[in-house]
């Protein structure tokens, strides 16, 4: 339950997405893979909130388990517009981490997006959000894509956005618990690279897929089961370098009743389908 002191906090939203299909075309000389792919904004994530100070120090109100401060994407973020901007100003972040870490729904990347949106308007610091998906580029591929807040096609290595607008569905996410890193399977020799473009006009589910998906189901037995056992209920997949895997369902009640069926071995959560994040919702509250 939270606290008195957090009920106070105003609370930034971190949201998740998902790669509805990822499909990589090919690869650059600089080791870069060319993908494509729809990166669906859901309504579920993390929350940050941020205690603005005087004294020019950035720092975590507690250290997100497994992440030493100095390599939290939230505190690189913050500093990074720091120096950018050449603010004076100082903050202590407050993390309500919900979303599995390194699960391929983004959670890093979407915080380092929430930090760079928000504190850019606590600091009263002005960058354009051009600005900021341009500084975040350098935190992550996926961080300019949360900075924008829409749901989107992407194309190039991630960074060419078009939004998109989806029917809203629904999508239960499933963790299969296994850590899946993006840049091995990046490295892996016998993934396939050889995808032909597609134009977005013509996108339809049924014609894309994860070109990651098999490599990874063949290293995760965990990632298949989970796999096999949601296609029973609903069209599922696995969503960008994994393992987080997802069904779409066309209600909240379908897709809540199928989360009620998981199996206890595998961590799970229902979101809504949205073409605008919340966090983009809440910066406009701020306009
Ligand atoms: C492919 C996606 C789809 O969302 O996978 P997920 O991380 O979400 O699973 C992302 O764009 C990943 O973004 P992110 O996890 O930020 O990747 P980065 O830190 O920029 O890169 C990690 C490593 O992945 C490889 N990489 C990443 C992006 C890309 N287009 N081609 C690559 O080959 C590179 O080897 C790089 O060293
Ligand atoms: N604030 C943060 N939240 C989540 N992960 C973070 C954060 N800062 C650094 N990381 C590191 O980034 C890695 C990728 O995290 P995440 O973005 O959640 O996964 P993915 O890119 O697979 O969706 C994590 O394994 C973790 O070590």
């Amino acid at each position: 339950m939270p606290n008195a002191n957090s009920l106070k906090k105003d609370w930034w939203p971190s949201p998740a997405k998902l790669n509805v299909f990822l499909h990589i075309l090919g690869r650059l000389d600089n080791g870069y893979h060319q993908l494509q792919s729809l990166f669906q904004m859901l309504d579920y994530g993390d929350e940050l909130a941020f205690d603005i100070t005087n004294d020019g120090k950035i720092t975590m109100a507690s250290q997100l388990e497994g992440v030493r401060d100095e390599d939290n994407l939230i505190v690189k973020a913050a500093k990074l517009l720091a120096k950018e901007a050449n603010s004076p100003l100082g903050v202590t972040i407050s993390l309500n981490k919900r979303l599995p870490m390194g699960g391929g729904i983004g959670g890093g990347s979407s915080n380092a997006a929430t930090t760079l949106v928000a504190l850019n308007l606590l600091w009263k610091t002005g960058l354009s959000e051009d600005q900021l998906a341009d500084l975040g580029l350098a935190l992550g591929a996926d961080v300019p894509i949360f900075v924008r807040g829409k749901t989107a096609f992407a194309g190039g290595v991630g960074e060419n956005i078009t939004p998109a607008e989806q029917q809203e569905k629904w999508y239960l996410v499933a963790n299969p618990g296994v850590h899946v890193s993006t840049a091995e399977v990046f490295q892996a020799k016998d993934l396939p690279r050889n995808t032909p473009p597609i134009q977005w006009k013509d996108y339809i589910f049924e014609e894309t897929r994860n070109d990651c998906q098999q490599l990874v189901a063949n290293c995760h037995p965990e990632v298949a089961k989970l796999l096999q056992w949601l296609l029973h209920y609903a069209p599922s997949r696995m969503t960008g370098t994994g393992a987080c895997v997802f069904a779409i369902f066309s209600d909240k009640a379908s897709a809540e009743h199928v989360l009620a069926l998981l199996p206890n071995a595998w961590q799970g959560f229902v979101a809504k389908g949205v073409n605008s994040s919340p966090l983009l919702n809440k910066k406009e509250q701020y306009k």
